[in-house]
């Protein structure tokens, strides 16, 4: 028996840059967390301390923002410029992932106006890109979490299996909400118009999840990741995370009265937690984009 080293990889987590963009007629603000997870021949780097194969975190970080100083431009194309010059650059480096996320700030309306300078951080959800690129090919997978949604009715959960422990009663109208995650792989990695697609993507979740009469949230799942699929020919698969955030009816027996449909205790904690891969039964393998 040996031990040896296994997978392994290292990088800066959570950068935070924020550019300004100072347009003549409206500033723009690009407010990003970039993470880099660089991996390679890192076996002396971990069994024998010699670093002469580690280009720092600090660099790493350094970097970043020297790339915001040429412009950000859409997530995914920030990503892979990153991604491709720590592959290219540095001989010891065989794989390069970078993600990036980005908050939303939306433009204040002053005086009727839109602000020239002034912005609120919006609940448009945080749009994120994910993009691995191993000196030869690159895999982008697009995104959005946060996007918290809400129908408060068009939702049932009855018919589930029940044993000593369950107490969960039927319904045939709950209010449904969630707090979307999700992750799109695309086929191709070059001539993608990631903005137009990130938005068509954000719009067919949206309206999966209000158009869906749902009896779960697993159907609703599908039929959101099924929809991202149909309305995005460049999409070929589409991972979700869907907590329920549940909304408990308040029972206001005991005050003498009735709660038709109307009081909730929205809870925090526990809550389900629905996953699901949907993906076209043609995609080609994932490989290491995830
Ligand atoms: O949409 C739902 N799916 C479940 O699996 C589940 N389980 C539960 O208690 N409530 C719900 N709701």
């Amino acid at each position: 028996m040996s031990i040896v080293l296994g997978a392994n990889q290292y990088g800066k987590a959570e950068t935070r840059v924020v550019r300004v963009d100072r347009d003549a007629d409206g500033h723009r603000v690009t407010d990003l967390n970039v993470s880099v997870a660089l991996s390679g021949d890192m076996t002396d780097t971990h069994l024998t301390g010699a670093n002469d194969k580690v280009l720092p975190t600090d660099t790493q970080k350094n970097t970043v923002y020297a790339f915001a100083r040429d412009g950000v431009g859409e997530i995914e194309d920030f990503a892979l410029r990153l991604a491709r010059h720590f592959v290219d650059s540095q001989p010891t480096i065989g794989r390069a992932r970078v993600r990036v996320e980005r908050y939303p700030w939306a433009r204040l309306e002053l005086a009727g106006r839109p602000a020239h300078h002034s912005f609120s951080r919006s609940g448009e959800g945080t749009r994120t890109a994910t993009v691995t690129y191993d000196g030869q090919r690159a895999w982008v997978v697009s995104g959005i979490t946060d996007l918290t949604v809400l129908n408060s009715t068009g939702s049932e959960f009855w018919g589930y299996v029940r044993d000593p422990f369950t107490t969960l009663r039927e319904t045939r109208d709950r209010v449904l909400a969630t707090a979307v995650d999700a992750s799109w792989r695309h086929e191709a990695a070059d001539d993608v118009d990631w903005g137009k697609s990130y938005a068509t993507a954000r719009r067919a979740l949206l309206e999966a999840f209000g158009e869906t009469h749902s009896r779960s949230l697993q159907q609703t799942l599908y039929a959101m990741g099924e929809r991202v699929l149909t309305n995005c020919p460049e999409v070929v698969e589409v991972r979700l995370r869907l907590p329920n955030k549940h909304h408990f009816l308040v029972d206001l027996a005991p005050f003498g009265l009735d709660n038709p449909n109307e009081v909730f205790h929205a809870a925090d904690r526990p809550y389900g937690l629905i996953e699901g891969t949907v993906l076209r039964d043609d995609a080609p393998p994932a490989d290491p984009a995830w």
